[in-house]
């Protein structure tokens, strides 16, 4: 297991337990969606996994390490945390420092740093922005600068906080292909999100954090399965979920590919639609 937390138990110095008993393992190449309402720890949660906070009681084991052993410099070597506000993270004078602090903190040869760089660069879409100051760019391409500055890391771990938000729907297309790319490597993704739609079509599991505690852990779809609507809630679920509710269909769809699937079965990808006029 690449991260392993076990009664995890935090509280404030107000006295707020912000984490209760929480305990989870998550494999290599898992991608697991962080889910909850306002307040119910979740980013709390994401500080423990780079060591900004340390527990109260309980452990957090990374990459078979003792957390609590390890100082935040070698935790960064493992997991890569981009903050849910980007101004929280940056600090460089131009997107292509801002990614290279990184990689060259960790000493990484110079060949290696430039490729992983580049990399991060075509990833999040910025090679074009590469010398923009980052305080010129908008909210959005500032998130893809602190995601690209997390990933030039290479660390096997990456922990995103809200990484929809604020994303137009070509970057929320870029970040999902992103998500799947790194499963497909064998990279470990956590993210806290409150976009469901997001969720189902690119996580494979759901932890739900209620209070400061866990309550589901387990696959996406099952989780869908049996929410209740939550309409008024927290978040919504997927779209595809609600229209397959509406139309009556006896179990829970909740991505295009399974709605399309289940509406047509063997129809394949849809078609590409002309917009030429
Ligand atoms: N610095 C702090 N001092 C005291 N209490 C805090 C602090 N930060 C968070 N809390 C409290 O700890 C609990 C968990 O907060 P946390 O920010 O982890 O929740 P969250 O699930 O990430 O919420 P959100 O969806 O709003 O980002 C909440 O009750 C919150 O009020």
């Amino acid at each position: 297991m690449i991260v392993r937390i076990d009664s995890l138990t935090f509280r404030y110095p107000n006295g707020t337990t912000a984490l209760d008993e929480v305990s989870f393992s998550v494999a290599a190449g898992e991608r697991v969606a962080i889910v909850g309402s306002n307040g119910a720890g979740k980013s709390t949660l994401a500080r423990h996994l780079v060591g900004i906070e340390r527990p109260a009681s309980g452990t957090i084991e990374i990459a078979g390490r003792r957390a609590d052993g390890l100082s935040i410099a070698e935790l960064a070597r493992t997991v890569g945390f981009v903050f849910q506000n980007p101004d929280d993270q940056l600090h460089a004078a131009s997107v292509t420092k801002e990614v290279e602090f990184g990689p060259r903190n960790l000493r990484f040869p110079s060949a290696r740093r430039k490729e992983l760089v580049e990399s991060a660069l075509r990833r999040t879409g910025l090679a074009q922005t590469r010398d923009a100051h980052p305080h010129h760019l908008s909210l959005g391409e500032r998130k893809r600068v602190a995601l690209a500055a997390v990933l030039a890391m290479d660390t096997p771990v990456v922990v995103l906080d809200e990484p929809t938000t604020g994303q137009d729907h070509a970057s929320v297309v870029l970040l999902g292909k992103l998500v799947d790319d790194l499963g497909a490597d064998g990279r470990t993704v956590l993210a806290i999100t409150h976009d469901m739609d997001f969720c189902a079509e690119h996580f494979d599991r759901v932890i739900l954090l209620e209070d400061g505690g866990i309550s589901w852990d387990g696959p996406v779809d099952r989780w869908l399965a049996q929410a209740a609507d939550t309409a008024g809630q927290a978040f919504e679920l997927p779209q595809m979920t609600r229209l397959g509710r509406r139309l009556g269909w006896e179990g829970s769809v909740s991505t295009v590919t399974g709605f399309v699937e289940r509406l047509a079965p063997g129809a394949g990808p849809a078609p590409v639609v002309s917009t030429a006029p």
